[in-house]
């Protein structure tokens, strides 16, 4: 496989990019797959953390935001939250800030471009939620607003990156970070921890059912 010159933990950037084959892409994801592999651990923490959230006391809130491809795969979790994953259980609260039209485009209009994900993050985020970042090179500014702000208002951050180090995952809570210089590659991973998050967060919250709140619908449908 070709990889373009680039300095080492960083994507490669559109410019330096050259064609990859269907086999070096497949080889690319399956080498970065190990590379999540040592993480899973980390994945089934962030599950339990979330359960712990959304079914704790105060019913809290995951928010959820990322550029891009990035963005569908934050719309990706919080679809899974409010629907859900494998089993059926009750909805829980979780917003994806990529999805909000008009906020988007009067923060966007209105303020500095760094405010996009830190605006809605201060409106929408109390005190012991929990923030989902997804930046394949974790150096975008907004998703790095969006981590302080967070942070300032005693939000949990949880970032799924490209290769470390990076500016997100240094300011994160925790960080699950793919060792990759491919951007297709990080998203194609991150999708796979999504779903290993939800499959934790599913075990987390069935294996006490005294706290999960009743769902009114009852049914699986
Ligand atoms: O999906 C792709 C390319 O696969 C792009 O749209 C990509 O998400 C965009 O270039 C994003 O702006 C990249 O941002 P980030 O992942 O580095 O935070």
């Amino acid at each position: 496989m070709t990889v373009p010159p680039h300095s080492a933990g960083e994507v490669v950037s559109p410019d330096t990019c050259t064609h990859l084959t269907g086999a070096d892409h497949v080889a690319s994801l399956a080498a970065a797959l190990g590379s999540l592999n040592g993480q899973l651990d980390a994945l089934d923490r962030w599950g339990r953390l979330i359960a712990d959230v959304l079914c704790g006391e105060s019913r809290g809130r995951l928010l959820a935001a990322g550029n891009g491809g990035s963005a569908a795969q934050a719309q990706h979790l919080t679809a899974e939250l409010v629907g859900r994953y494998r089993a059926d259980r009750p909805p829980f609260s979780a917003i994806c800030l990529t999805a909000e039209t008009s906020s988007l485009t009067a923060i966007a209009n209105d303020y500095p471009a760094d405010e996009l994900f830190a605006r809605q993050v201060e409106a929408h985020g109390r005190a012991g939620d929990v923030l989902v970042l997804l930046s394949t090179s974790g150096r975008s500014p907004n998703a790095v607003a969006a981590a302080r702000r967070a942070r300032e208002c005693g939000i949990t951050v949880l970032a799924m990156t490209g290769p470390a180090p990076n500016p997100l995952a240094a300011v994160a809570d925790d960080a699950v970070c793919i060792d990759s210089p491919w951007t297709a590659t990080v998203q194609e991973c991150h999708l796979v921890a999504l779903h290993l998050v939800c499959a934790a967060f599913d075990a987390a919250v069935l294996a006490e059912p005294a706290r999960v709140p009743e769902t009114r619908l009852g049914v699986a449908r």
